[in-house]
C-alpha cells in the first residue's frame, strides 16, 4: 500500500494537501486580543471562507486531493475513550484550570457530536455559553473581564506550521506562541488514530514534547537529502539541531544535510517561508531585506558528525553559494519580492509576496494582490496561479502557510 505521507522536495508535483477552512474561531477575534492571538485585523468570515474555498478549488482543478484538518480530526476521534482523552489534553493545555471546573467544561464539550466538538474546540468557548448555575467563582461571572473559558484558535488555517511532512515521516511541532500551542495536538491524534495513517509506520522525527520550538513555516525540503530550516522568531537552533540528529541516525530517513538559515526575528518575517521559498529546480523567491549589505547572511550546514549525538557544523555567509553547494547547481536565481524596490518589496512581503506554494516545478500559487512579485515570477518563466487574498492575508500568511503538503511526487 502507498505510504500516506511522502514529501522529498518543495516543488515536486503536489498530490495531497491538508487545509483548514477558516471558521467560527475568527468570529472570536476582538481588538483587545488581536495581538495575543497573532492577528493584525479581523477578517470578514463569509468572504475569507469564499477566498479559502477558491484556493481549495484552484488546487483541486489541478488534480490535487484536498483534505481538511477539521474533518480528519473528527474522524480520528471515533473511539469514546480517545475522544475523552483528547478533550482532557486540550483542556490541560488550554490552561482552563482555575476557571469553570474542568469537569463542567469537559461535559459541555463532550455533549457535542464529533464534528461540532472539533468546531467548538477550534472556535473557543465563551463564558456566556456555560449555564450560570454551573458557575461558582467571581471570575466566571465576569464575562467582560476575559471572555473565554477556552481560547479560540484563529491561526489554524495556517496548516503549514503545527506539523510538517519530511520524507515518509513528520515533525509534530512544539509551537513557540502560546496562542498556537494546542494546534499540533490535532495532528498527533490524526497520525495516531485516523485510519488513513494509523495502519502505517509513520516516523515522528521530532514531537511536540521536545522542549524547544520549531514551526513548519521554517521547514523547507530542498531535495531528498537536504532540508533548509529557518532560525527565526519561532524556530530555535536547539530544535533544528535535535531534528538533524534524529534524521541522520534514522535509517528510514534519506536526509544528509540541514541548512540552518538565520533570519531577523520580527513579526513581518516570522518564518523562513515569509521571506524565502523555492519555485523551481534553480529558482527561489527572496525578500531582499533578509540579506546584509553584501548579500551576507548567517548560515550553517549541519551534517552527520563522528557519532550519533554530534554534528559536523560549518559556517557560510552567502545564501546563493550555500544553495548552489547543497543542490549541486552551477547557477541559480533569487527572485526579489516586490522586484527589489524598497517600498514595493516591503509592502508585498507584508502581504506574503514571497510566500509561494509550488504545486509542480515552475508552477506556483500566489496571492493576487502581489502584482509586482507575480509579474517578476512570470518574467522568470514561472507559471503563476493567483488566488483571492483580501481577507486571507489579514492573518499574515500566504498560500504556502495555508497548506500542509502530505504527498508530493518525487522529482
Ligand atoms: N508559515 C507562516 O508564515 N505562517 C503564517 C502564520 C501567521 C499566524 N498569524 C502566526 O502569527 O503564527
Amino acid at each position: 500500500m502507498k505510504h500516506p505521507l511522502h514529501v522529498t522536495s518543495e516543488i515536486g508535483e503536489l498530490q495531497t494537501v491538508l487545509l483548514k477552512r477558516p471558521g467560527f474561531e475568527l468570529e472570536n477575534l476582538t481588538p483587545d486580543y488581536l495581538q495575543q492571538l497573532l492577528f493584525d485585523d479581523i477578517p470578514y468570515l463569509p468572504v475569507i471562507q469564499q477566498e479559502h474555498d477558491y484556493f481549495a478549488q484552484t488546487l483541486r482543478n489541478r488534480g490535487i486531493e484536498v483534505l481538511y484538518l477539521e474533518k480528519l480530526a473528527s474522524e480520528a476521534l471515533v473511539d469514546k475513550n480517545i475522544k475523552e482523552e483528547f478533550v482532557c489534553r486540550i483542556l490541560e493545555e488550554g490552561k482552563t484550570e482555575g476557571n469553570v471546573s474542568h469537569q463542567t467544561l469537559k461535559d459541555y464539550l463532550l455533549s457535542f457530536s464529533n464534528e461540532d466538538l472539533i468546531q467548538k474546540i477550534m472556535g473557543g468557548v465563551r463564558k456566556n455559553e456555560i449555564e450560570t448555575s454551573k458557575k461558582a467563582q467571581l471570575y466566571e461571572f465576569m464575562e467582560d473581564h476575559y471572555p473565554f473559558y477556552l481560547d479560540p484558535m484563529p491561526n489554524l488555517y495556517f496548516t503549514r506550521d503545527p506539523a510538517a511532512v519530511i520524507g515518509d515521516g513528520l515533525t509534530i511541532n512544539k509551537m513557540r506562541e502560546p496562542a498556537r500551542r494546542r494546534e499540533s495536538l490535532f495532528m498527533e491524534y490524526i497520525i495516531k488514530y485516523h485510519p488513513r495513517f494509523a495502519t502505517h509506520h509513520v516516523p515522528v522525527w521530532l514531537d511536540r514534547n521536545y522542549k524547544f520550538p520549531i514551526e513548519g513555516g521554517d521547514e523547507l525540503i530542498l531535495n531528498e537529502e537536504t532540508i533548509a530550516i529557518g532560525v527565526s522568531a519561532r524556530t530555535s537552533a536547539k530544535a533544528i539541531e535535535r531534528l538533524a540528529l534524529n534524521l541522520f541516525k534514522n535509517p528510514d530517513a534519506s536526509f544528509k544535510k540541514v541548512l540552518a538559515i538565520e533570519i531577523p526575528k520580527c513579526r513581518a518575517f516570522m518564518h523562513l517561508d515569509t521571506v524565502f521559498t523555492m519555485v523551481d529546480y534553480d529558482k527561489f523567491t527572496i525578500h531582499p531585506a533578509i540579506q546584509g549589505p553584501q548579500g551576507n547572511m548567517n548560515i550553517y550546514i549541519l551534517e552527520k558528525g563522528p557519532d550519533e549525538e554530534t554534528l559536523k557544523i560549518s559556517h557560510r555567509t552567502s545564501l546563493m553559494e550555500s544553495l548552489k553547494e547543497v543542490l549541486g547547481l552551477k547557477d541559480l536565481v533569487l527572485i526579489p519580492c516586490g522586484g527589489g524596490d524598497a517600498i514595493a518589496s516591503a509592502r508585498e512581503q507584508w502581504n506574503d509576496g514571497s510566500n509561494t506554494l509550488a504545486i509542480a516545478p515552475g508552477v506556483v500559487v500566489t496571492y493576487d494582490r502581489n502584482y509586482v512579485s507575480n509579474a517578476l515570477l512570470r518574467e522568470h518563466g514561472i507559471e503563476v496561479i493567483e488566488v483571492l487574498s483580501s481577507e486571507l492575508s489579514r492573518g499574515r500568511g500566504g498560500p504556502r502557510c495555508m497548506s500542509m503538503p502530505i504527498v508530493r511526487k518525487d522529482i
